[in-house]
């Protein structure tokens, strides 16, 4: 267990400050002068002349005499990078709008959007088998059918001894485990029925069931009935689709009760030969799901002109591996540009607080899918001056395309608050599982590092750098994969060459040339990396210390340690990320650098792309609406919009024009604002 970092403290602001500033129905919390510390990029208005009063008395909320020391540079506070729409049509200067805050943005609307929804039906599967056999134990699979739900009607026990009465015919011989008497992978899902029914329980618990997934939104179908090796689903699932990726992932999941694993004999002779099968005995042994086998069923959404397209119909899909197949119909109908307001949701929980609101598990009414909703309190955001952050986090989500970035599903306002609608993301913060185990096994960092590569590769190639990665800001999917969020100190528009200076991220994470305010690149991403791996491995970052101008010292002057035994090839690979001189830093000619390192030697960068890894950890997650991994002093929250009522004037509303988005193009000012607006 590591307790020793302040949970949540991004530079000059703790968690606790953001939280009482945000809570919304709490006049006196904003406006009192406390600020989010971005330095440079924001107070060059007459807020920041208490500059650095604030930063000081904001740091020592969470550490004793924490100012920067004094031998360092001063930061420096102007940054000149020119901020970019989404279409690229129009650019508007960053600085201009950071030291006014209240030029307006102007942007293109556009004729049509991407957005549609797909339907997806699943009506059957067949031929389902498992990678392993089972016992052939008559009274036990006898139990398992009789307390499963096989037909309509309800299973009557003739139908059941027939089924046993089979069973001889299926049973082989296993030489090498003292004769034992097994049924073979695919002949045992005949005897496993799909979904059972537990003693005390009305609702039916799926031993097999499947997730489909698109644009990280999951929906998990379980069989109504049948057996294992001949599941009926007759399920109906719709996607909103704001982006067109290419695929629907499709996970197919196994729940094997232990009992009916070969004998422990057994186990150890597939212990020793077979690695992968181990796992997933290991897997069953612990009552864990298995991940029985995927699909990536190929999509294309391209802009139709008819109201809707039949892309599959009644298609049997044969599952990558061959454990099964199952039989679908997908439609898609392109929609109009209906922007959306905060009447299209259900609130269900509290989730989370950032610095500029809550953020909602909510279900959209139309179609069902549940998402996080993250509302921001426009006047708040202005008396911050925090228009330019807020809006890049906004363009960076709608353009980046990445599966291990939170995806960004529909923006939209009020005249009094903006909404993002992202995909909801439910295995947890990084942070609560790296605090609980206090260090990751050499190949779980690896696993987590590499997916993060791939998420800070896509925002470099966009000419973005994150500059804030951390465990906070990492969230696990429901299978264990990455999913970065925050996006609130992006910084836009950098192409290689260019250096900014804003002095602004976490303190642990900062690197040696934001202290010194030397400017800086991309390759500051690769620094936080380093910290990153660093930090997964050992349950530390290297330079920790609670004080923080020791901190920076040591982060400038300490020479990079490391425990002993540690893996030599991450060490080499951890120098490299973690050179002071950003020039000579691996990952400045480029991630391929990185990606190259042997470190990653066995890593397919294609396949992990494709989610096409099974993550080495998966969450505790019951479904996609479970909020277990949230925090508790969230979730028992009251979820509501709460009203604010701020006026603001039209000049300050027309900052936030180009905030809607509910598909590949910008929609400037939506309909609903309009008529808001009157
Ligand atoms: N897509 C999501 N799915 C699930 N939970 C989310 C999602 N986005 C945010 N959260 C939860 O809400 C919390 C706050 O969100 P986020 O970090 O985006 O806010 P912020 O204002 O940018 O935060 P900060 O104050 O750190 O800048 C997160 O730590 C996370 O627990």
């Amino acid at each position: 267990m590591h307790t020793w970092r302040i949970p949540k403290f991004k530079l000059g602001k703790s968690k606790d400050e953001s939280e009482n500033n945000v809570d919304e129905n709490n006049d006196k919390s904003w406006g009192n002068g406390l600020f989010h510390f971005h330095l440079g990029e924001k107070h060059h208005d007459s807020s920041s002349i208490s500059n650095d009063n604030q930063q000081e008395h904001n740091i020592r909320k969470t550490s004793t005499n924490e100012t920067l020391p004094s031998t360092l540079n001063s930061p420096k506070f102007r940054d000149n990078a020119s901020f970019k729409n989404l279409s690229g049509a129009e650019t508007v200067n960053s600085a201009a709008l950071e030291s006014k805050s209240c030029q307006s943005t102007v942007e293109k609307k556009a004729s049509h959007s991407g957005s549609g929804l797909m339907t997806v039906k699943i009506y059957s599967g067949k031929d389902f088998a498992l990678p392993f056999p089972i016992t052939s134990n008559a009274a036990i699979l006898q139990k398992l059918l009789s307390s499963g739900v096989l037909s309509s009607s309800p299973n009557d026990d003739s139908e059941v001894a027939a089924m046993i009465q089979e069973l001889p015919r299926y049973e082989t011989v296993e030489q090498g485990s003292m004769g034992e008497s097994l049924i073979k992978g695919t002949c045992a899902t005949k005897f496993i029925p799909s979904t059972i029914l537990l003693p005390g329980s009305e609702n039916p618990s799926p031993l097999l069931y499947f997730t489909l997934e698109f644009d990280n939104s999951i929906t998990t179908i379980g069989p109504d009935m049948g057996t294992m090796e001949h599941p009926i689903f007759n399920k109906i699932s719709t996607f909103d689709i704001t982006r067109k990726l290419q695929f629907l992932k499709i996970d197919v999941f196994a729940r094997i009760p232990s009992l009916l694993l070969p004998s422990k004999n057994w186990q150890q002779e597939i212990n020793e030969q077979d690695e992968a099968l181990s796992d997933i005995l290991k897997k069953i042994n612990t009552n864990q799901d298995i991940l029985l086998d995927s699909f990536h069923l190929p999509l294309n959404l391209e802009v139709h002109s008819v109201p809707q397209v039949r892309l599959y119909n009644h298609h049997w899909i044969s599952l990558e591996r061959g454990f099964g197949k199952l039989n679908i119909t997908v439609d898609y109908q392109p929609s109009k540009n209906n922007p959306l307001s905060i009447d299209d949701f259900d609130l269900l929980k509290v989730i989370g607080r950032g610095s500029f609101g809550k953020v909602m598990q909510v279900r959209k009414k139309d179609t069902q899918k549940i998402y996080a909703l993250k509302a921001l309190r426009k006047a708040y955001i202005v008396s911050k001056c925090e228009v330019t952050h807020t809006l890049a986090e906004r363009t960076v989500l709608a353009r980046v395309e990445c599966p291990f970035i939170v995806p960004l599903k529909f923006s939209f306002q009020s005249p009094e608050k903006l909404y993002l609608v992202l995909a909801f993301i439910n295995g947890g913060e990084l942070f609560y599982h790296l605090q609980h185990e206090g260090q990751f096994s050499l190949a779980r960092s690896r696993f987590y590092i590499a997916e993060l590569l791939c998420a800070l590769d896509s925002l470099h190639k966009l000419d973005v750098i994150y500059r804030d990665l951390k465990p906070e800001n990492i969230l696990l999917d429901y299978q264990g994969h990455i999913a970065l969020c925050d996006f609130g100190l992006c910084k836009l528009n950098m192409k290689d060459n260019d250096k900014t200076d804003t002095f602004c991220g976490t303190p642990e994470y900062l690197a040696p040339e934001i202290l010194l305010g030397q400017g800086y690149n991309k390759t500051v991403d690769w620094w936080t990396l380093g910290i990153l791996l660093y930090e997964m491995m050992t349950g530390l970052p290297p330079y920790y210390d609670e004080n923080v101008p020791v901190m920076y010292k040591k982060i400038l002057q300490q020479p990079l340690l490391f425990p002993d035994g540690f893996d030599p090839v991450a060490k080499d690979l951890l120098i490299g990320l973690l050179s002071r001189d950003p020039n000579r830093r691996l990952g400045v000619n480029g991630t391929s650098e990185i990606r190259n390192h042997p470190f990653f030697k066995d890593i397919s960068w294609k396949k992990l792309l494709m989610k096409g890894y099974i993550p080495p950890y998966k969450p505790h997650v019951k479904s996609e609406i479970d909020t277990a991994n949230f925090d508790q002093e969230f979730t028992s929250e009251n979820p509501i919009d709460s009203v604010v009522d701020e006026y603001l004037s039209a000049s300050i509303q027309k900052q936030f024009g180009g905030w809607t988005y509910i598909g590949d193009e910008q929609l400037g000012d939506s309909i609903s604002q309009r008529k808001s607006f009157r």
